[in-house]
């Protein structure tokens, strides 16, 4: 005999209700009387939800804890891919919630655009009085936000530090040698973020955090990354909401810098503080959003100031060290993909391009191979592992054959549509940098969202592309990289970022390969 899962889940409530009521007899009144509240409560709010038929977890349809506990495990990423392939493209993922990987939806969802879902309230950091684009879920004051910073982020301001981040690369190389040199196995996933972090230092404030002239993790910043993603990615649920903005987004919790969150603020802050007294200071993002301040007094003032500064700290770092890490890490499992960019490499120098010390970023951009490297690591090992949740507005939204009533959370999930084999095709998991050179390939790319896409989408993704083709390019052109245990995967955690970690590496300069 066949039941349906549904019929299952329905059964099961209605059991767990029945035994609650014997429960009485045995158990103090007024427990017995809240567990029956409860049962009660879940069969009504199950019963009657309009989302009642989407496959999912059965679990998931009665509460978000399924979704927060696999978000805490690390793992919702490849749990979602899997139940994608199993279930098709709506899966329901919370009582309100569904993920869609329907060919329409990163249309009719992120570009349409719906409103961010409120899940974003709870990055809102270090306090309810730090409000970003990032967290807000009113889009009409996202976007007056959003406007005043966005002379920051545009791609001629951020290519005015490329000679800044230059000399961040240069003393990073210059670390990178002394590895060569001694031939010992090292964590090059730490390298990789130092440099990650002070680039967007220089980007941001004028001024390095010095991670990799000191070639440590100064102050356990870093490390406090981990906790804070697992952190923020929960907090906005609605069991956490009240939690969060009455006890721990409170000012009192920021200033004895109690949690996670008070390490970013006063990271960021104190960088802020420094670049204001700095005299050297560059036409950086900082001043581009200190005229954005004095231009629009009337819509943004120091404490919003404050709010972007945090949300770029910590938007920028995380994610770059973890697509330069996927590019070296799928790469080094794909011995032909490093020939080749070596090959192309090689024969842009014979043509007299990438001569620089660090490659330029007008170099780097006439490498397609390389692009397709950084896109296809990009693809298959998205930095932001979380789904990007909208709330469905008024008259409801159709897609594909489901209506999907206002209110319903619709998420779109950078890693379930970059592995999905209907949008991607058979190969969608495996690293596959020629699939950037098929032909129907323009059809596709409006499946990949690494930077997420639509109004929301990253600011500061012209910025992040100067560093991944300059990075890459001098790494391709000058070394050769290998893991010290090539059969060691690399561990990691799929919070609101994921940062791969434990894959020591051996390098060798490329010029003195032959030599050793
Ligand atoms: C490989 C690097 C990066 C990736 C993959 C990435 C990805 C993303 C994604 C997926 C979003 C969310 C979009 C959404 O909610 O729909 C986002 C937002 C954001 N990112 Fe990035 N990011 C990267 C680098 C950076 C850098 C370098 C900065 C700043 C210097 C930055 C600053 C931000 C900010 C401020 C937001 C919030 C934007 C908003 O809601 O208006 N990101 N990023």
């Amino acid at each position: 005999m066949h039941f349906s899962p549904d019929f299952v889940v329905r059964a099961t409530a209605r059991v767990a209700f029945l035994l609650a009521l014997p429960a009485l007899a045995v158990l103090h009144q007024w427990v017995a009387l809240l567990l029956v509240v409860a049962v009660g409560w879940c069969v009504k709010e199950w019963d009657e939800s309009p989302l009642r038929g989407i496959p999912g977890p059965p679990v998931a349809a009665w509460t978000r804890f399924w979704h927060i506990i696999h978000v805490l495990r690390g793992d919702q990423n490849t749990i979602l891919v899997d139940l994608h392939e199993k279930h098709g493209p709506f899966v329901r993922i919370a009582p309100d919630e569904v993920c869609v990987s329907h060919p329409d939806g990163v249309k009719k969802i992120l570009l349409a655009p719906l409103a961010k879902a409120y899940w974003y309230e709870g990055l809102t950091m270090p306090d309810y009085r730090f409000r970003s684009p990032m967290s807000l879920t009113d889009m009409k004051r996202k976007s007056e936000l959003a406007r005043c910073w966005s002379a920051g982020y545009t791609l001629s301001n951020s290519l005015q530090s490329e000679g800044a981040i230059d000399e961040v690369i240069k003393v990073w190389l210059e670390k990178l040698d002394q590895f060569a040199e001694s031939g010992e196995a090292f964590d090059l996933d730490k390298h990789l973020h130092f440099v990650a972090f002070d680039m967007v230092g220089e980007f941001l404030f004028s001024k390095q955090f010095g991670f990799v002239k000191e070639g440590r993790d100064i102050g356990g910043i870093i490390g406090n990354n981990i906790p804070l993603s697992a952190f923020a990615s929960i907090l906005g649920f609605k069991p956490m909401r009240w939690l969060h903005f009455a006890v721990l987004g409170n000012p009192v919790v920021t200033t004895l810098k109690l949690l996670p969150a008070g390490h970013v603020f006063e990271t960021a802050m104190k960088a802020l503080d420094n670049r204001m007294d700095n005299p050297d200071s560059r036409y950086d993002a900082l001043a581009h959003w200190m005229q954005g301040v004095e231009k629009n007094p009337s819509i943004v003032n120091k404490r919003d100031l404050q709010a972007n500064v945090i949300s770029a700290v910590a938007g920028g770092n995380d994610t770059v060290s973890c697509a330069l890490q996927a590019f070296v890490y799928y790469m080094n499992r794909h011995a032909d993909a490093w020939f080749r960019a070596w090959e192309e490499m090689d024969a842009a120098m014979s043509k007299g391009r990438c001569q620089d010390q660090v490659v330029s970023f007008a170099d780097a951009q006439q490498l397609p191979f390389l692009q397709a490297c950084i896109k296809e690591a990009l693809r298959i090992f998205s930095p932001v592992p979380m789904g990007l949740p909208r709330e469905v507005g008024e008259g409801g939204l159709s897609i594909g054959d489901r209506f999907f009533p206002k209110g319903t959370v619709l998420s779109i999930h950078p890693w379930v549509i970059h592995h999905s084999k209907q949008l991607w095709g058979d190969d969608a998991q495996v690293f596959n940098p020629d699939r950037w050179f098929q032909r129907d390939i323009a059809s596709r790319e409006k499946y990949f969202l690494p930077w997420g896409q639509g109004s929301a989408s990253c600011p500061g993704q012209h910025f992040a592309r100067i560093e991944l083709y300059k990075v890459t390019a001098t790494l391709v052109r000058d070394y050769i990289v290998h893991q010290a245990d090539p059969a060691q995967g690399w561990r990691w955690k799929a919070y609101f970022t994921v940062v791969p970690h434990s894959w020591p590496c051996r390098i060798r300069r490329r010029d003195q390969a032959s030599a050793k």
